[in-house]
């Protein structure tokens, strides 16, 4: 495998750093300008499948949320979108704008079917109603979120690759595969940047490569979230630029928000949908945008932005209700262009639409997550390696200050030992996803969304990764302290320290990526925490009949006294011999007196392992079906 850059190079294409600054010049000077030197404008070379045209149109689309009131002490529904309705052909470029918190990214969600709790009103493609969660509408549209969410510690090529591999499957050839993603990443400019990391992209670059992730499918709907936010005017226009092209070429139907865009980026939208307060303020062709705001007496100045000025007629700057420009809105007739979709009246054309190939199974999704996890990890391996040596030193601490601990008849000193290992082992194993998979959340999100995965080969790619892990710190921790603090040397009470202890760890593990799904990342670092603590506080210091009754069942379904109880079974039950006693008198000579002291004299080590591993199935599986929850019921 090549190193991968972390600048873009000119590697395998023959377009270079160079040109793309060339090109990057020319958008500048406007989309009339954009002339053949421009990537964006290259000749796409029809390699991939043909897909139906899209003619989207929606009715009395309403989303309504609700909200816990304080100064009521009561729950409230609130509406953010108040029925709109619109329709968008397929070849168009659409722009939402509208004011600040208008509802744009709203409609947009609703629309692509991203939000559908709290959504109601009717969405038809091609004439049909669309079901959001359909496995056709989902094969028919992406959507491209805001903020590019992509994997900094891989290369685009790899990106792409790896991408090609899950969405197109293995039913065509990966020559085919490598020629479309060199296809795309040439179309979209970023054929120079094949060896780049990802995280090492500029802005506008990491949009196009989440098109062109998107784009492998061939989607004949494309709905983006601000596309253009946060980038310089120049990668603005190539931006659009790139959605005009994108929507000419197969008749893509492309919908996007955008803020504010300048007079001439305006010009490249076929169509304006503008929201205003939850409501629909004007919809049509954009040359029709500025007599339209006239009939309603809002003239716009001389040389003033027409997108400037119709977010100010929206918020009242020009003395123009809401109402009145709703009212308005609603007279404007209907766009009377021919229906283009691929009906039976066009058999030949129909014919060729193609459905994408099918995508990877169940097996090679794992693996491809797999690999994918793997390369991230070997090429930013920082973050493990201070997992393990973090292990590896507080073993060797724990070693030394409960040195010989073991085998003498100190016991309460081996006793603090044995529960502060455990306590190490189930913090670490779950802090470290606890705090982790908010952030995966995001990338799982819109990978899974669009289409790129099932949740289930996505969940067994971490745990192929996390469990073992997990389980190499741990072991490094126990090995270290284990012998330094001198337990028994005894091939089956150490297979069994070492398999409760890495069980008990996996366990919180699990507890970990349950917590850091379901609960927000500010309350997750505390209750984390908080819910180990109060586990272990049952069955450490505390016999069962001294625990009040309220409280015993923690008993039963704690796998920290799980644990904690074999642990102290297995170095001083089984018939262990005296322990050494260096002093006049030792209470704790012989192990059993200890262990009948405490109440723990019939421990069922077996049934313990297997309570603590059933607990930590049941949290996987309850992760599991919370993350679902989460993926599907937005
Ligand atoms: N789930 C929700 N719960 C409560 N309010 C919501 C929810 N989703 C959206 N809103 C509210 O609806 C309004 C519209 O939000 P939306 O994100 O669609 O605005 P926008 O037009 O995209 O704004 P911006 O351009 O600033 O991103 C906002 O006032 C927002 O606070």
């Amino acid at each position: 495998m090549t190193t991968p850059t972390t600048h873009c190079s000119p590697s395998r294409s023959s377009l270079s750093c160079c040109q793309f600054d060339r090109s990057s010049q020319d958008d500048m000077r406007g989309p009339a300008i954009i002339g053949n030197n421009n990537y964006f404008l290259q000749r796409e070379k029809h390699s991939f499948p043909k897909r139906p045209q899209v003619d989207l149109s929606f009715r009395d689309i309403r989303y309504r949320v609700k909200e816990w009131s304080i100064r009521n002490f009561s729950i409230r529904e609130k509406e953010i979108l108040h029925g709109v309705s619109g329709e968008f052909k397929s070849g168009e470029l659409v722009a939402i704008m509208g004011p600040s918190g208008a509802g744009k990214s709203t409609l947009l969600n609703a629309l692509a079917g991203f939000t559908v709790k709290g959504v109601s009103g009717e969405v038809r493609v091609n004439g049909k109603v669309r079901s959001p969660q359909s496995e056709r509408w989902k094969r028919t549209s992406c959507y491209i979120q805001q903020d590019s969410i992509l994997r900094t510690f891989i290369t685009v090529g790899e990106a792409m690759t790896l991408a090609a591999h899950l969405k197109l499957g293995y039913t065509i050839s990966s020559a085919y595969k490598h020629s479309q993603v060199l296809e795309l990443l040439e179309m979209l400019g970023l054929s120079h940047c094949y060896d780049t990391l990802c995280g090492k992209l500029s802005g506008g670059q990491k949009k196009r490569l989440d098109i062109a992730l998107e784009l492998l499918t061939n989607p004949s709907v494309l709905f983006l979230d601000e596309p253009t936010t946060g980038l310089d005017s120049s990668s603005c226009s190539q931006c659009v630029g790139l959605m005009k092209r994108l929507a000419e070429l197969e008749r893509r139907t492309v919908i996007c928000t955008i803020h504010q865009p300048s007079a001439l980026l305006l010009e490249m939208f076929d169509t304006l949908y503008v929201v205003a307060g939850g409501y629909c303020i004007y919809k049509g062709p954009v040359s029709s945008l500025l007599p339209h705001l006239a009939s309603v007496g809002a003239h716009c100045p001389p040389y003033h932005n027409p997108a400037d000025f119709v977010i100010e007629v929206a918020i009242g700057e020009y003395g123009t209700s809401l109402d009145k420009l709703v009212a308005a809105a609603e007279t404007l007739p209907n766009d009377q262009k021919r229906t283009v979709a691929l009906t039976t009246d066009q058999p030949e054309e129909a014919e060729k639409v193609k459905e994408p190939p099918p995508p990877a199974g169940f097996l090679t999704q794992c693996y491809l997550l797999y690999k994918r996890q793997l390369l991230s990890l070997k090429r930013d391996y920082s973050l493990l390696m201070a997992r393990l040596l973090c292990h590896l030193l507080i073993g060797l601490l724990f070693g030394y200050l409960y040195k010989g601990s073991g085998y003498r008849a100190n016991v309460l000193a081996n006793y603090v030992y044995l529960y502060g290992s455990l306590l190490l082992l189930v913090y670490t194993g779950k802090m470290a996803v606890t705090l982790a998979f908010p952030l995966e959340m995001r990338i799982l999100m819109r990978e899974h969304f669009n289409r790129w995965y099932r949740l289930a080969p996505y969940y067994i790619s971490i745990l192929l990764v996390e469990i073992p892990f997990q389980a190499a710190c741990a072991t490094s921790y126990l090995v270290v302290s284990y012998w330094l603090t001198g337990q028994p040397i005894e091939t089956n009470r150490i297979i069994f320290f070492m398999v409760v202890s890495i069980a008990a760890s996996l366990t919180a593990q699990a507890w970990g990526f349950f917590i850091g799904v379901t609960t927000p990342i500010k309350i997750a670092v505390f209750l984390g925490p908080i819910i180990a603590v109060l586990f272990s506080i049952f069955g450490f210091c505390i016999r069962y009949f001294d625990t009040p009754h309220v409280f015993r069942w923690m008993f039963h379904i704690s796998y920290f006294r799980a644990g904690f109880h074999s642990l102290l079974y297995t170095v001083y039950g089984y018939d262990r011999m005296d322990l050494l006693c260096e002093e006049f008198y030792c209470h704790y000579k012989r192990p059993s007196k200890f262990l009948n002291e405490m109440e723990i004299n019939d421990v069922n080590v077996v049934n313990n392992l297997v309570l603590i591993l059933g607990i930590g199935v049941l949290m996987h599986l309850l992760t599991a079906s919370a993350l679902w929850c989460k993926l599907n019921r937005r």
